[in-house]
């Protein structure tokens, strides 16, 4: 039996257009993108309602600290890198960091990628000027495009369906690979030992011997490791555009209720979050999971303001704060918000995006980050939690699974005169695969500790 939404619910999906919506594009032809909206509204969905119904009660255990979750990936996926190579280096960068933080935590890790959707970002400044020529700033590949002519940088709305098109396939891939052995467990352990065989990560050795005890104790009770060859691996993106979320807003023929079917998860921007706001009212409408990015100004008012509008009844699961506040910050920004939405008593997952608010220039002028900064973002999480008694969730961090050279730091440390090798990204500065290993290592001894 199919069961149909209400006028009110359907009227309700609409109210978004009424309110003040930050960081969209200037499309130049409404007419164009209502006819890209309207293709989209015909295709099907990328994520089903059962899925997403399953991830919440994952990340309802995250919150009560039976589970942990890593969400990874690029800043802004690309069209032209949504080959096959780019994402299995990526699933599998996520599924060794998930192996080593299995173990550290002693308690099942979820798996998502910043993936299968990434295409939109939101932007300091709407203009960007070069040599004395100032052109609309790049908004992602689901926008325009970044080189840097009039041509590429003008809002195409057809761009929207290619974002569509590209998380298909992108989705397709990570179902295939991650329910086709891809994930086997032992697959994944060997290739952690390549890993820690690197004399440069000797310090992590103590760590990888146990992983492997540990193996071997499992195959010596007769664990079934030919059941551990799948794993479940959600999508994930900020939900930016309006238009393209609106278009992937679905009535979920089971229960009549709206799910947004483009991401098993969305979250909601640090410059996107305004409580009276529309991403925060469209968010609301759907069921399913969803983050928000709280920067080092956020208030425990404006926190609760955030849990009232998305999260009123407190289900469980359903909403996530991503804190990014800065290594410098945390430790003095963290605590009043945790304590005032801890004793509200409506519960949230709380997870750690050390990456936004530790970006720098470098001398020789790229945008980057210090992994020294980022793990010391990561320390002032879990102390903060600890130090409260509350849990830390999890942790969202871009990466790459390919061997960039963008985040400054490592124990093959990348410097200045380094950046310029392989600096690949299109925002933000990603973790390479060995950094980002470097990381889990590094989280997973934390935890331990916590
Ligand atoms: O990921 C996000 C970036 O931090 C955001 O898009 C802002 O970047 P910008 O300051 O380069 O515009
Ligand atoms: C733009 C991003 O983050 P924030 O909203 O936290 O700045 C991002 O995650 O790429
Ligand atoms: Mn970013």
């Amino acid at each position: 039996m199919s069961i149909e939404a209400s006028e009110e619910v359907l009227a309700g999906l609409q109210h978004w257009r009424d309110l003040p919506a930050a960081q969209q594009p200037a499309w130049p032809d409404q007419a164009a993108v209502d006819a890209s909206t309207a293709e989209l509204r015909e295709r099907p969905p990328l994520v089903f309602a059962g899925e997403v119904d399953n991830l919440k009660g994952h990340l309802a255990a995250a919150a009560r600290g039976e589970a942990f979750l890593l969400q990874g990936g690029d800043c802004a996926e690309t069209f032209a890198e949504s080959t096959a190579d780019r994402i299995r280096n990526k699933i599998r960068t996520i599924l060794q960091m998930a192996a080593v933080l299995t173990y550290g935590a002693s308690m099942p890790v979820i798996k998502m990628g910043r993936m299968a959707g990434q295409y939109a970002k939101p932007r300091s400044s709407d203009l960007e000027t070069r040599d004395g020529v100032t052109l609309p700033a790049y908004r992602g590949d689901a926008v325009n495009g970044h080189a840097f002519t009039p041509q590429d940088r003008t809002p195409d709305p057809q761009r929207l369906v290619g974002a569509y098109t590209r998380s298909a396939t992108t989705i397709n891939l990570i179902r295939a690979f991650t329910y086709g052995g891809f994930a086997d467990l032992r697959l994944v352990h060997d290739w952690n030992r390549g890993f820690t065989s690197n004399p440069a990560y000797a310090r992590y050795e103590v760590l990888a011997a146990e992983i492997d005890r540990a193996m071997r104790f499992m195959a010596a009770c007769g664990v079934d490791f030919d059941a551990l060859r799948t794993v479940d691996f959600y999508s994930s993106h900020e939900a930016l555009l309006l238009e393209y979320e609106s278009a992937m807003t679905r009535i979920d023929s089971r229960t009549g209720t709206p799910y947004n079917t483009s991401a098993h998860f969305v979250w909601i921007g640090e410059r996107t979050r305004q409580v009276d706001g529309a991403h925060v009212d469209l968010l609301s409408r759907v069921r399913n999971p969803i983050g928000v990015k709280l920067g080092p100004t956020t208030t425990g008012d404006d926190a609760l303001a955030l849990v009232d509008r998305l999260n009123p009844d407190g289900e469980p699961g359903r909403l996530t704060f991503i804190t990014r506040m800065g290594a410098g910050r945390i430790r003095d920004a963290l605590p009043a918000l945790v304590e005032r939405v801890t004793a509200d008593g409506r519960p949230v997952t709380w997870v750690c995006d050390p990456m936004h608010g530790n970006t720098i220039t470098s001398p020789s002028g790229y945008k980057t980050r210090e992994l020294s900064t980022v793990l010391d973002e990561v320390h002032g999480f879990f102390g903060v939690h600890k130090a409260l008694g509350t849990v830390p969730g999890g942790l969202h961090v871009e990466l790459t699974g390919d061997d960039v050279t963008e985040v400054l730091g490592g124990s093959e440390e990348v410097d200045d005169a380094a950046l310029a090798r392989r600096y690949e990204t299109l925002v933000d500065p990603r973790l390479n695969h060995q950094q980002s290993l470097e990381m889990a290592f590094d989280v997973a001894e934390m935890i331990r500790g916590h």
